[in-house]
């Protein structure tokens, strides 16, 4: 039997690296398939909100309740339950079209219950070849994000909500990056240079898959 399973390329790197940028670069030119965990749950979290006032009340507490929680999770610089997240990243992948696309899941697996959850509901149902790593020190990334917040309207694009990401980042997703590259899993991107420049080693790192 051909063997149909979907690849999955998980993208990680700190608040600012670029993973959102290279990613859009892929789909523009490659047409790979994008899900950013972030984007989904601040999706959720609109979803959920508006549509509070055309449910009954049962669900609606529960609604906003969820709501409320993904929310608070983003303004810490918190890693949300996985159950939450893994599930709107699945109903994200059969929405594009579940088997024949190669997918990059930006800003996933975050923490160790991010991999474990990931592990248990798809381990057995996509192939990871490795995570891409965009590797940048925390000043470039401070800088890019207080730019990006003129902009992204985003309530954790701010200098006390990016304190606190990026201790979640070191503390609890650079094990992860570095779990990936024990078992020569991880490739790293230097994310210090232009757009293009860095989207040429992000090239070279999918050529097999191209
Ligand atoms: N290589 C780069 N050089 C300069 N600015 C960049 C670069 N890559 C991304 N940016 C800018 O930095 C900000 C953060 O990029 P983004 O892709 O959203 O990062 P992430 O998803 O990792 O948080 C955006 O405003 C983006 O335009
Ligand atoms: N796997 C994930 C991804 C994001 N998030 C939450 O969403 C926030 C924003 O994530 P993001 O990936 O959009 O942020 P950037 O690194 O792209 O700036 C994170 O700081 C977490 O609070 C999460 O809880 N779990
Ligand atoms: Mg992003």
């Amino acid at each position: 039997m051909v063997d149909t399973k979907p690849v999955v390329f998980f993208v990680l790197g700190g608040p600012g690296s670029g993973k959102g940028t290279q990613c859009a670069k892929m789909v523009d030119q490659y047409g790979f398939a994008h899900l950013s965990a972030g984007d989904l749950l601040r999706e959720e979290v609109i979803l959920l909100f508006h549509f509070i006032s055309l449910i009954d009340q049962k669900q609606r507490d529960s609604g906003s309740e969820t709501a409320q929680l993904i929310n608070q999770y983003i303004v810490e610089g918190k890693i949300v339950p996985v159950e939450i997240t893994c599930q709107l990243l699945k109903k994200g992948m059969e929405k594009k079209g579940w088997a024949e696309k190669r997918f990059l899941i930006d800003g996933f697996p975050r923490n160790q219950d991010n991999f474990d959850g990931w592990d248990r509901v798809m381990g057995d149902l996509v192939e990871v070849p490795f995570v891409l790593f965009f590797d940048a020190d925390e000043e470039t990334m401070i800088n890019r994000i207080m730019e990006r917040s003129k902009t992204s309207g985003r309530n954790d694009d701010n200098i006390e909500s990016l304190k606190k990401r990026f201790d979640t980042f070191k503390k609890e997703t650079m094990p992860i990056v570095d779990l990936f590259d024990s078992n020569g899993k991880t490739q790293k991107i230097n994310a210090l240079r232009t757009i293009d420049e860095v989207f040429e080693d992000v090239k070279k790192a999918f050529e097999p898959y191209l």
